[in-house]
This record gives C-alpha cells, structure tokens and sequence, in this order.
C-alpha cells in the first residue's frame, strides 16, 4: 500500500483509465462525446472505484467530470489524475494557461494528480516547452492548491534528474511508465531509481501479456489462473501492485471493472512472482512508445 489518499483520507487504489483507446473509440464512431463512457464510469464508482486516470490530449476529461457529478459521490472521495500535453516540437499551451480549462472539463476546483504525459521534446526547436519548464510552472500549480501531487509519466532516470534541482520545492511525486512482465523497466533503471527515490511508479499496459498469442508466460499464467482461481488479469494486477507499483487498467466491459479491482484480498508468493519475471523476460515486449524508447536494446 502507498501512502497517498484521497481528500477525504481514503487510500488510493489501483486506477480505472480512460486513455487513448476510449479517444480512439469516439473518433471512430464520430463522437464528440460518450454517453458509453459515462455510463461505464458511473457503474465503477457504484462498483467501487475511486480513481480514475484521464488526461487532456484523451478527449475523455468531460465524461469523467459528468460522470463523477452524476454518481453523486463526494469529490474529496475520488482521486482524479490528468495528464498534461505539450508538443514535442512546436508550440503548446503551458501548464498555468491550459489548468482551467482541465477543471473546468473534470467540474472540479482541484485535481488529485497532474503529469507531465512525455518527456519527449525537440530541443532544437525554439518554440517548445522545456521539461523544466513544465515543472516550474507545475510547482507553482501546486503552490496554488490547484493541484495536491505532481508527477511525470513515461520518464526515464536522466530525465528525473533534471527535475531534482534545488530549485524546485516539489520533486516528482509519481512516475507512470509502461510496466508488465513483458517490460520490467521502460527504460533501464528507471523502476529502481524511482523508488530508491521516494517515487511512487504507476503502470500502464499492465495487462499487454493478455493480448499474446502464445508463450511460457501465458502457459503459467494459465496454470496460476486455475491453481488460485483468479482470473490472469487479476494476476497480472496482482504482480504488478506486488512489485510497489500501483496498476492503472481499462476495459469497456462493466463485468470485467468488478473483477480486475478485486486484486487486494490474495497474494502471489516469493515463487510465483519469481516465475511470471522469468518468463516474461523470455518475451520481451513493448506496446507504446517504441520509437522513442528502440535504442534500448534490452527492456528487462
Ligand atoms: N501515461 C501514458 O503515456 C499512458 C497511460 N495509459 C493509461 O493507462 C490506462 C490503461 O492502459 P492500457 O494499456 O490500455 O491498459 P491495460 O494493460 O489495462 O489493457 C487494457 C486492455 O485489456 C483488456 N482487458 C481488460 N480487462 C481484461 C480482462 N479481465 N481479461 C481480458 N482482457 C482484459 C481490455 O479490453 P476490453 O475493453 O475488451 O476489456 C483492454 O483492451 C489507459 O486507459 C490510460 O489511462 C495508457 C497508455 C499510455
Ligand atoms: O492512453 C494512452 N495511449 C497512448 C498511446 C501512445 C502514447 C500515449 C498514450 C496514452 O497515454
């Protein structure tokens, strides 16, 4: 368990996304809005869940905003993380002027945790943001009160350094990357460096594995499903929050929310987790990001 709780002190839980899938979904259909979403949101809080992570390049913060206000659960009882977007080579908004227009969206007056979404930035380019820029403008965001943590996604350990710089009061407090069996660390180190230094890594694609074809580590995963009779995402979550790292997962099916937040009442032993690292790092694997990340040779 990690020491963070919502407003009203309730711990925070693993995470209910609302990322590019769902954006995907809209423009697919057309969409500029999704009642779907909506609704699938209203039936995780009734279900339960209390986190929700979206961020504004999703398209999806509005229905998040309805669908908290509709539920009629208490804001300080949710934990809402975004994300915030900047260009990697031209021009973007920066973190004080696009805040209110992200609150405005998600109805609230706060957010839980705000993230610089990429490290990547064209450092040729005259027109784009530094990251230090961001964070300065971050602290003060928090300085503010218009933000409780701060954090950075998708960064590697160099890219946390630039940010431990006296100069700012608030270091990164989280650091969501791409985690699973598959990809034991985004970029190397950085799972390690993170904690060591009080960050608390949040994994996204936690459930990649699910989607291949074939392989030990689905074949184990398989043996563990029916040896604990839990399903392989629950497994997967599992591993993952058993590593220290809180899992943020989706899924447009409402069945399947109640089953894969059911993670906190079993455990894997020292054996098991041993067994999904050795398998998953005979399939290495990565799912978002691969050009920036393609001169890492080996990903475990
Ligand atoms: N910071 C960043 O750069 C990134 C952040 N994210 C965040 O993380 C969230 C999760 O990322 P994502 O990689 O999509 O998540 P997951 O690894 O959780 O995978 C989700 C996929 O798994 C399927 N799935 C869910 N539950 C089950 C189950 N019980 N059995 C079988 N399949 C299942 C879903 O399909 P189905 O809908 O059919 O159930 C969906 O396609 C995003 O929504 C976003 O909020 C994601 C990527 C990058
Ligand atoms: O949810 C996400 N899906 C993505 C795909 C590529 C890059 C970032 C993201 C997200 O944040």
């Amino acid at each position: 368990m990690n020491k963070y709780t919502t407003k009203s002190g309730r711990p925070l839980t693993l995470g209910l996304g609302t990322g590019s899938k769902w954006k995907d979904y809209k423009r697919e259909k057309q969409l500029a809005f999704s009642s779907e979403l909506v609704d699938l949101l209203k039936n995780a809080i009734e279900a339960g869940v209390r986190h929700i992570d979206t961020a504004y390049v999703y398209n999806t913060q509005t229905e998040v905003g309805i669908a908290i206000k509709e539920s009629g659960i208490r804001r300080e009882d949710m934990w809402i993380t975004t994300k915030y977007f900047h260009s990697r080579v031209g021009p973007s908004k920066r973190p004080l002027e696009v805040i209110d227009e992200i609150l405005t969206q998600l109805q609230t007056d706060y957010l839980d945790l705000l993230l610089i979404h990429h490290p990547f930035v064209d450092k040729n380019s005259e027109t784009s943001i530094s990251i230090e820029e961001m964070w300065r403008e971050f602290n003060q965001l928090k300085t503010q009160g218009k933000v409780r943590e701060i954090g950075v996604s998708n960064f590697g350990v160099a890219d946390l350094k630039k940010l431990s710089s006296a100069e700012f009061a608030f270091k990164p407090a989280f650091n969501q990357i791409e985690f699973h069996p598959s990809l034991q660390n985004q970029s190397p180190g950085v799972v390690k460096f993170s904690q060591d230094n009080g960050i608390l890594v949040e994994a996204y694609g936690s459930l990649t594995p699910l989607g291949f074809e074939k392989g030990q580590l689905l074949e184990y995963l398989e043996e563990l499903s029916s040896q604990l009779n839990r399903t392989k995402a629950q497994i997967l979550l599992r591993y993952t929050l058993q590593k220290g790292i809180l899992p943020i997962t989706t899924t447009k099916n409402s069945e399947r929310i109640k089953q894969n937040f059911e993670i906190y009442d079993f455990k894997l032993d020292d054996g098991q987790i041993e067994r999904i690292d050795e398998l998953g790092a005979l399939q290495e694997h990565r799912e978002y990001f691969t050009k920036d990340f393609e001169h890492y040779s080996s990903l475990v």
